[in-house]
């Protein structure tokens, strides 16, 4: 990689990019509206189950630049979401003052594991047990989204619901591999601790990225 490369990189303005696309967003709050998806790679929080391993190494994806990415997402509806890989491993503070001076609506999801950065319309955080969120990002969270792979990730929910603001939302989303042991499991919670909402990947139900 150049030195320019690298340059453009630490300052946000270029990002290394997996994928782009536009779906329908098919997890949490927002579930069942259009969103263009901005995919950056680059990951080392290490999720056994994680549906994307193939973005983990950044050396993998082109360094892109950011104004490149804006310029399509321009294209597609009023809605982007970065996700990765983990967005902020990177600098999202040029990539979403870009896309909020075209009107476009700048939605993450993260792991909360890097420092903070950018400007969000809603910030999805998703705390992982082998990297936890730094204690900044709590307070910057519009909606607490756990993934529910065995028993105990209830009580590692609870945590996680203790140290966010009383606005956020509170969403569990079951682990896809464990979507028949655990569903019914959180349809149970649900029911007896409302706070929450269950979520589902209903992107994998309608074969859509
Ligand atoms: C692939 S991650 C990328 C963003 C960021 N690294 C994170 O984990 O939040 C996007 C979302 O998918 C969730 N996810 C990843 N693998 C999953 C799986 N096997 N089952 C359910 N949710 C999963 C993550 O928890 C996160 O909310
Ligand atoms: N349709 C759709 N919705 C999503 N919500 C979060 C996703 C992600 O991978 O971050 C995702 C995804 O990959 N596809
Ligand atoms: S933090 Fe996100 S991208 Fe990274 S391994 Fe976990 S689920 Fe996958
Ligand atoms: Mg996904």
């Amino acid at each position: 990689m150049t030195e320019q490369t690298k340059a453009l990189i630490e300052k946000g303005e270029m990002l290394p990019l997996m994928e782009e696309f536009y779906t329908i967003q098919g997890e949490g709050y927002h579930t069942g509206t259009a969103a263009y998806f901005i995919r950056v790679g680059g990951c080392d929080v290490g999720c056994h189950w994680c549906d994307v391993k193939e973005s983990w190494d950044a050396n993998l994806h082109p360094p892109t630049l950011t104004n490149t990415i804006v310029n399509n997402a321009k294209k597609h509806g009023n809605t982007v979401v970065i996700t990765g890989g983990e967005p902020l491993m990177w600098s999202m503070d040029y990539i979403t003052k870009e896309l909020q001076k075209n009107k476009i609506r700048t939605h993450i999801e993260t792991s909360g594991a890097y420092s903070f950065s950018g400007q969000w319309d809603w910030f999805c955080l998703s705390p992982k047990r082998t990297k936890l969120p730094l204690e900044e990002v709590y307070k910057e969270a519009d909606e607490l989204k756990m993934i529910i792979y065995n028993n105990d990730d209830f009580k590692f929910a609870e945590e996680h619901a203790a140290k966010v603001s009383d606005k956020c939302e509170l969403f569990l989303q079951p682990e896809w591999s464990k979507r028949d042991k655990m569903t019914p499991k959180i349809v149970d919670y649900v029911m007896e601790n409302p706070k929450w909402k269950i979520s589902l990947q209903t992107h994998k139900y309608l074969n859509i990225p």
